[in-house]
């Protein structure tokens, strides 16, 4: 299921499926630990049993050492403090069943954990539960399935770090259970919830999240304090923006979306069919692009316009008119200024590169006979061509990709993006958004950023970033979850405008389902996939903008309907 919940949404889901369905919470909580207790048997394996020693784990010892901070002599206290911490320490060649450590919050993440820890337990793990935080905040859940630790023969400890035997033990756990926070997180972690953290993620031991890596906003993946460095997030039901946005995106490891018994029809209700979903990714293809048309020729495909280009930056427009190309588009035209036409007439072999017309109305006239246009790429800050793309735009009635330059052109602007008659996609990164929005650095929620100022100008807009939102102006959003940070190179953005305008020119691929947003954002998932290739064959620090085209027939022909 590719839908996103807000933590708002869950919180109601939850409350729904409990009050007006009757699924007792408790149920819903152990569904969701046993999925959770899985992903830690995942990752650590059967359960071993004891067997004899065989030999000392060297880096492990020295952990007694460590214990004297100056040269003297230990006390006899401190000498027998280390051999106690040695002992545990070197318990582990004699028992090598693996260890878990399981940390839990006050509330029902924390219950999660607990029920967790009593599951994992009962598959014979060596398995400690810890509270972090007070007693007196758990919630009655929590408290029940603590109840049930305790009678299957665990129990729940206060965690304290400061101890030198805990804290040896803790070192030679195989794997961590996160249950600190999960939908609930108001404000940034600190003290003891910090200090757990930041235990977890000083271990080379991976770590079990539940729901979502403690200290990461839910809804907008960003870090409240400090956040938990995932192996495996479970999350529970739906997954959540957050687990795909900016910093949020990369604490969450691999996410597994565990159904928890939470009826299909109230996800159906209250997500899918909700007034502003958030999706994943567009699936109206089902990740198949539809079979040309026999009979189409190149004007079927569409012709696709592109303005870009000034001194120094030539490259930009040749790689967003291949991008086009390698998407499927039936004729590419490229105009850029009369000084640099010679040199992109060389760089471009399929691609019609012509110069700028000295009479606007002959370039409009060309522009309006094409299907789509792209206006930006390396367009430059000359005020002649700022006014430039404004004429155009508001004169121009077929849809328009407005990247880079283009949408500086709208910084104080903005009413010639809301008097357009036709679509337009504009694609920022966060600088440029922050320009056209005057809105400040870092931009917290992108996603309420997106939709708010998609639904304002009636535009689709796609904010490029670790998870690229694509919001249309009925509210509806995608969040992507291709791409890697191979991909944060001068020329990329260009590829992509290329391809949203290829996509949006071919007629075929737009049906009753597939609005101009929805087929936007498959365009930001091929090219985080294309990325996602490159990434895999030459490496996130060589790979190059022009790769990501060169990987386009590759990935097109995977995602292309099958004969
Ligand atoms: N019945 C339900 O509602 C279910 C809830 N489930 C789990 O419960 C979670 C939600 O539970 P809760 O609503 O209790 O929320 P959490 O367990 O995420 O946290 C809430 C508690 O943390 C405190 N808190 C928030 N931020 C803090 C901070 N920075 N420092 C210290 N304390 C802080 C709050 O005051 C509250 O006591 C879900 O994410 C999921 O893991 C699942 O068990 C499924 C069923
Ligand atoms: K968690």
């Amino acid at each position: 299921m590719s839908m996103l919940a807000t933590t708002e949404q869950m919180r109601e889901l939850d409350r729904r499926t409990i009050e007006e369905r009757g699924i007792p919470s408790l149920e819903l909580m152990e569904n969701a630990a046993r999925e959770a207790a899985q992903a830690v048997v995942d990752l650590v394996g059967p359960v071993k049993e004891p067997r004899r020693p065989d030999g000392v784990i060297g880096s492990a010892v020295s952990v007694a050492f460590v214990m004297m901070e100056d040269s003297r002599e230990p006390t006899p206290e401190e000498q027998r403090e280390m051999e106690a911490v040695r002992a545990i320490v070197e318990s582990k060649n004699t028992d090598p069943t693996q260890r878990i450590a399981v940390f839990c919050g006050p509330g029902n993440n924390g219950g999660d954990g607990i029920a967790a820890a009593r599951i994992l337990l009962e598959e014979g793990y060596r398995v400690r539960a810890f509270l972090v935080g007070g007693r007196e905040k758990m919630t009655p859940d929590a408290k029940a399935m603590e109840a049930r630790l305790i009678e299957a023969g665990g129990v729940l400890e206060p965690l304290d770090l400061e101890d030198r035997r805990l804290a040896a033990w803790l070192g030679t756990c195989d794997c961590y259970v996160d249950a600190l926070f999960g939908v609930g997180l108001k404000r940034p972690l600190e003290g003891d919830f910090l200090a757990a953290v930041q235990w977890m993620n000083g271990r080379r031991a991976p770590v079990v999240s539940c729901d979502l890596p403690s200290g990461v906003d839910g809804d907008t993946g960003e870090i409240l304090g400090q956040a938990v460095q995932a192996e495996t997030t479970v999350t529970f039901t739906c997954a959540k923006p957050g687990l795909y946005l900016g910093a949020g995106a990369g604490c969450a490891g691999e996410v597994r979306v565990a159904h928890i018994g939470i009826p299909q029809d109230l996800v159906h209700q209250m997500i899918w069919r909700g007034p502003e979903p958030i999706e994943l990714r567009p699936d109206y293809m089902h990740w198949n692009l539809p079979r040309r048309p026999a009979d189409g020729h190149k004007g079927d495909f569409g012709k696709v316009f592109i303005l870009g280009g000034s001194e120094g930056y030539t490259g930009a427009p040749v790689l967003a008119a291949c991008g086009a190309l390698r998407t499927g588009a039936g004729l590419v035209y490229v105009g850029v200024p009369r000084e640099i036409y010679p040199i992109v007439a060389v760089k471009c072999q399929e691609a019609m590169a012509f110069p700028l017309p000295e009479e606007y109305d002959k370039l409009l006239e060309k522009a309006r006979s094409c299907d789509v246009a792209v206006i930006g790429p390396g367009l430059g800050r000359h005020p002649r061509m700022e006014r430039l793309v404004r004429s155009l735009l508001c004169d121009l009635e077929i849809p328009v990709v407005l990247d880079a330059d283009g949408i500086n052109a709208l910084s104080g602007h903005i009413d010639s993006l809301d008097r357009r008659r036709a679509t337009t996609v504009l694609t920022p990164h966060a600088g440029e958004f922050v320009r056209l929005t005057g809105c400040a650095l870092p931009i917290q929620d992108r996603v309420t950023a997106a939709r708010t100022f998609a639904k304002d100008h009636r535009c689709t807009l796609v904010l490029k970033g670790r998870g690229t939102v694509t919001a249309a102006p009925d509210g509806r959003t995608w969040l992507n979850g291709t791409g890697n940070p191979g991909m944060a190179k001068g020329g990329s953005g260009d590829v992509l405008a290329g391809m949203i305008a290829a996509l949006l020119g071919q007629k075929h691929l737009q049906g009753p389902h597939a609005t101009v947003s929805e087929t936007t954002a498959l365009a930001v998932w091929l090219h985080g996939k294309a990325g996602d290739k490159c990434a895999q064959r030459f490496g996130e620090y060589a790979m190059l903008p022009s790769d990501l085209i060169g990987m386009l027939p590759e990935v097109l022909k995977e995602n292309e309907e099958r004969k």
